[in-house]
């Protein structure tokens, strides 16, 4: 990935000076955030709302392209896209970090890049991994982070660090040395600076990269429980089944532009399914379906399967011309669409998942 120019680089809202620990996005000076928005995205309940925004990098790179992105409050919203597709500028927009070529983006209501510092606090960020100081303990570097955060209470830092660490099972690994970390560890630690304050919005930027199975559960059950606890959830992942885990929402992003967004359900509802037939005679079954003019018809002989096309017709006549011919149909369904036959629906293409 090419870099950006050094201006490129610069936030559009001033941070904190020094090596930033976790993105978490909180920066000294902070006012409240209940002035008087000019708040698109207000009325809506939404929590982020972008319109025609547009980044084109220095160089002429057109990462992002017209984005209209709608996330409802108490959502867990994830933005699913191919590496490369434009996610993580768009996440960098959203938080201020660049400023976009064209078009406006409101996050908890207030113009961004502009009210910057009244809707930070709100937001926790995890964005491109955690920036740890490796020298110090988990629990120091949570200390030192709360300490640059000038609306915390220096007399409640302790016990609020004390609580962020066991929120994300990290107690027991508090006073290790951050770079013996794991980098599920690692990420946690970097949620947990993330959630020193209570939230409205939490931006994860593929919050599971690189994490073995087991960390990917972990970060899974804390988003979960977050989300229950009503803090909206942004997170990036170019991971389809980690969406339908535990997305309510998505969008769907592809070369920069939104191709879809919406309800996880509605999304794959959207896409046909499968007609599958289960029979041990699988060439039969196919050949059936292929004369009552079932399109796509795959046998899958080692499964005992025959998948196809979902039949445009009344399904219990395509099943009883199958038994009329003397099929023997052990199992006879049209199964619902996964979040990656919507996809393929939607691009004609399959999903990088390797990225
Ligand atoms: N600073 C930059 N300067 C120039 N081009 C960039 C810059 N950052 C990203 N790009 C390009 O913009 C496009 C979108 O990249 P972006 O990182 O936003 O995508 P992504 O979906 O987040 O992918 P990834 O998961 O790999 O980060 C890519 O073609 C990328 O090469």
């Amino acid at each position: 990935m090419e870099e950006p120019s050094a201006a490129e680089e610069r936030p559009a809202v001033p941070r904190e000076a020094g090596p930033a620990v976790p993105t978490a996005a909180t920066g000294p000076g902070a006012a409240p955030a209940h002035d008087a928005g000019d708040g698109e995205g207000e009325e809506t309940g939404a929590v982020i709302a972008t319109r025609a925004l547009t980044k084109r990098y220095r160089g002429g790179q057109l990462a992002v392209d017209g984005l209209d992105l709608t996330v409802p409050a108490g959502s867990v919203f994830g933005f699913l896209g191919p590496n490369g597709s434009g996610k993580t500028t768009t996440i960098r927009m959203l938080m201020g970090l660049i400023e976009p070529t064209s078009g406006t983006a409101h996050v908890l209501g207030r113009p961004m890049p502009r009210a910057g510092r009244a809707v930070l606090p709100h937001v926790g960020a995890l964005i491109e991994g955690p920036a740890l100081y490796g020298f110090l303990s988990g629990r120091d570097n949570l200390l030192r982070y709360d300490a640059a955060d000038p609306t915390a209470d220096p007399r409640t830092r302790r016990a609020r660090v004390g609580a962020a660490l066991d929120r994300v099972g990290l107690t027991a690994a508090a006073g290790k040395k951050a770079r013996a970390y794991s980098l599920g560890m690692k990420q946690r630690l970097g949620l947990a600076a993330a959630l020193l304050q209570p939230r409205r919005l939490l931006v994860l930027d593929e919050p599971t990269n690189g994490l073995d199975p087991q960390g990917m559960r972990e970060i899974r059950t804390l988003v979960r429980e977050l989300a229950s606890e009503g803090t909206t959830v942004f997170l990036s992942s170019h991971l389809l089944d980690e969406i339908e885990q535990v997305c309510t929402h998505v969008a769907v992003m592809a070369g920069g532009r939104l191709l879809t967004q919406g309800p996880v359900a509605a999304l794959a509802a959207g896409a046909r399914g499968r007609l599958v037939v289960t029979t041990p005679d699988v060439a039969d079954a196919a050949r059936i379906l292929k004369e009552q003019g079932v399109d796509d018809v795959v046998p899958a002989e080692d499964r005992g399967t025959v998948t196809a096309a979902p039949p445009k017709g009344e399904l219990a006549e395509l099943n009883a011309a199958l038994v009329t011919a003397g099929v023997r149909v052990r199992g006879f369904a049209v199964e619902r669409a996964s979040l990656e036959e919507a996809f393929v629906a939607l691009t004609g293409e399959g999903f990088d998942v390797a990225g």
